[in-house]
């Protein structure tokens, strides 16, 4: 098994080299950036130490389509250009960036403010939202990689969405991410001074990632209405938890809730939900391909809270992308990832 990783020099790339290099199945990880051509990967990356064959090319399409699957871990409209003309080669193509999440090329061009991929390609695309798509997911040759936000969000909405539980105007989730989540380039709102012992909220009511949660939400349940959403970049490297509150149709008890959520996720190997009154901490997944999952039900006022964690570089970027890249090739779909969180 052949595959090449786009965007190498990245954070996401970076992460899913580590992931691939110890994969089971992969035979060679070639690497490809657009700025660098024969560097050796440990110029940008000292820690990933003189592997062999980890030397960056430049993209090449006759190159690329040689290989079995290729990750797009690229900035939005790279692989919007690049990934089809590699599936109609038939490469296997995973792509972390947000140009096929969104099926309507309108609504991507409205909140991406850029030109948006072929309609023919959106519409091939499969949402690797892998816990609630599997069988796609193992037929997809175009596989776009849900983003970190709507990951930990739609891990947490999900059984209370289908279930029809909850009020369809009632949902507000407040969000927070480390640094890390906004890539390794360099920029003002990314420097030390700015972010440490500092809390900011950031695209209020205006981030990408609304209208990619609401798109699944609408296919979970087609009267849902929009969502309010609001993310703040806080002073960690890594981790995003999600807090969302939703108004419940009718009483229920937490013990009936956790029951539903335990059940809903009794083949997911990543995703753990905690015991009542327990909650999650980002580090407690640290590193790893989990998803934690808490909640809590007030009578007083009708409302479900339900707390997601992740790890935004690997449930929420390379490890869910290699967990869908598993049953794409028809493994199990935890090669590879079947590691602990690393702690503190
Ligand atoms: N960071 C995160 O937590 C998450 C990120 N994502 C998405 O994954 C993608 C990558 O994010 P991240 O790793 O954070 O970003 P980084 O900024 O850390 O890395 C981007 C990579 O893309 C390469 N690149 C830039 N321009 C081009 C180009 N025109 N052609 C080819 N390669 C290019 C860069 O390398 P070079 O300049 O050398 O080419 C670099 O390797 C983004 O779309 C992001 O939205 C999704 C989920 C979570
Ligand atoms: C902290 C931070 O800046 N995070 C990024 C998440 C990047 C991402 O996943 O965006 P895509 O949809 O383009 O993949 C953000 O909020 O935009």
């Amino acid at each position: 098994m052949k595959v090449a990783i786009i965007g190498a020099t990245g954070y996401s790339g970076a992460e899913l080299f580590r992931l691939l290099q110890a994969h089971p199945h992969v035979d060679r990880c070639d690497v490809y950036s657009s700025s660098q051509d024969g560097v050796h990967l440990s110029e940008s990356f000292p820690h990933v130490g003189a592997v062999d064959g980890a030397v960056l090319h430049k993209l090449d399409i006759e190159a690329l389509a040689k290989y079995d699957a290729v990750f797009f871990a690229t900035p939005p409209g790279v692989s919007g250009e690049w990934a089809p003309a590699l599936v109609d080669r038939g490469v296997k193509v995973i792509d972390l960036s947000g140009d096929f999440r969104l099926k309507d090329g309108a609504v991507y061009e409205r909140w991406y403010g850029r030109e948006a991929a072929p309609a023919a390609y959106l519409k091939r695309a499969v949402y690797g939202l892998t816990e609630w798509n599997r069988d796609a997911v193992r037929e997809a040759e175009l596989l776009s990689n849900p983003g970190c936000y709507p990951t930990a969000t739609l891990l947490g909405l999900a059984p209370l969405v289908k279930e029809r539980l909850i009020e369809e105007d009632s949902i507000i989730v407040d969000a927070k991410s480390g640094v890390s989540g906004a890539g390794r380039k360099a920029g003002l709102g990314t420097h030390f001074s700015e972010v440490n012992e500092n809390v900011k909220i950031y695209k209020v009511n205006a981030h990408q990632h609304i209208p990619e949660i609401e798109q699944m939400l609408g296919t979970w349940n087609g009267a849902m209405k929009p969502i309010t959403f609001s993310t703040h970049l806080i002073p960690m490297t890594r981790g995003i938890m999600s807090t969302i509150y939703a108004k419940v149709k009718q009483p229920f008890s937490l013990n009936d809730l956790i029951d539903l959520y335990k059940t809903s996720y009794e083949d997911a190997s990543f995703v753990r939900i905690r015991q009542p009154g327990k909650f999650p901490a980002t580090k407690e997944v640290y590193g790893s391909n989990y998803c934690d999952i808490g909640l809590a039900y007030d009578e007083r006022t009708g409302r479900v809270t339900v707390v997601s964690v992740i790890d935004n570089l690997m449930k929420g970027a390379a490890g869910q992308a290699v967990q869908n890249f598993n049953l794409m090739m028809g493994w199990d779909e935890v090669e590879g990832l079947c590691f602990l969180p690393t702690y503190p």
